[in-house]
């Protein structure tokens, strides 16, 4: 049985994906311009910007499920161009989308062994969110708003991601659901050595536990920098670029 309480010992430099000058964007008209980005292996990137900057359609990008008009993007140095969503699942790219997308008639314990390749994969993932071991027989659809999203989480866990993304966790979440789920991605990073890219409006409490931060605004990067240095502007940020609708 793998031991999971052993931390994994990851290379930060390491560069798992990079976004080069990509654009991207919907029936030929590009919503995102040049974005230059990249996540390091071990690392929590988030993704921050007002609605519409054009956050979930990069996420979007990455996963395969729209394709670049231009740029790169590299995963582990690999072009991924012209790869199915599929593949890039199996490459270890993983993506919870905005709508958590479950299987709503099928139990909590059906959503996560169509997940996993081993069963030991689920008694691992409930580690995490110990909860839903306690709702294995109930079906998705009536899960609460936090539930369903443990359930997202766990389930793209068991797929044993390399690159986890995570489009707004707390979408419809009271403050102090999100409070309790944002720090299991830390301890997710440093048990498995996976790495997190996460869209998130909850600002504050995100920087808390990401390492590096992007702020995109009207489809560019305008701004980079440690989770402290984007924390130590938020002010700032928030007047110029990330509005008043970011909390946290
Ligand atoms: N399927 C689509 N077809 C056409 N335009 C779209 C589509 N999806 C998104 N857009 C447009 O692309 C722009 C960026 O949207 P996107 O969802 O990427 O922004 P976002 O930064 O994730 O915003 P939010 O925080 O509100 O989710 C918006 O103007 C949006 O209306």
């Amino acid at each position: 049985m793998t031991d999971t309480s052993a931390p994994v010992t990851v290379e930060t430099d390491e560069v798992l994906l990079q976004l080069d000058s990509v654009s991207v964007g919907y029936g030929g008209t590009p919503v995102t311009q040049g974005v230059d980005l990249t996540v390091r292996r071990g690392e929590i990137v988030c993704l921050l910007g007002p609605n519409g900057a054009g956050k979930t359609t990069t996420l979007l990008a990455i996963s395969g499920l729209i394709p670049l008009m231009k740029g790169t993007v590299l995963f582990q140095q690999r072009d991924l161009l012209k790869r199915s969503p599929d593949a890039l699942t199996r490459m270890g790219i993983v993506h919870v989308p905005e709508d958590r997308s479950l299987f709503g008639g099928l139990t909590v314990e059906e959503n996560l062994k169509v997940a996993s390749r081993d069963p030991e994969d689920i008694a691992r993932v409930l580690g995490y969110f110990p909860k839903l071991g306690d709702i294995l027989d109930r079906r998705a659809t009536v899960l609460s708003g936090g539930e369903q999203q443990m359930l997202a989480l766990a389930r793209a866990l068991a797929l044993r991601p390399t690159l986890l993304i995570v489009d707004e966790m707390s979408l419809g979440l009271a403050p102090i659901i999100v409070e309790s789920i944002l720090p299991v991605f830390r301890r997710i990073v440093e048990e498995t050595g996976c790495s997190v890219l996460m869209v998130e409006q909850h600002v504050r409490l995100a920087l808390e536990i990401a390492d590096r931060a992007y702020v995109m605004s009207r489809g560019r990067i305008v701004r980079e920098g440690t989770a402290a240095e984007i924390a130590a502007s938020l002010d700032e940020l928030r007047g110029s670029y990330l509005g008043v609708q970011s909390e946290g």
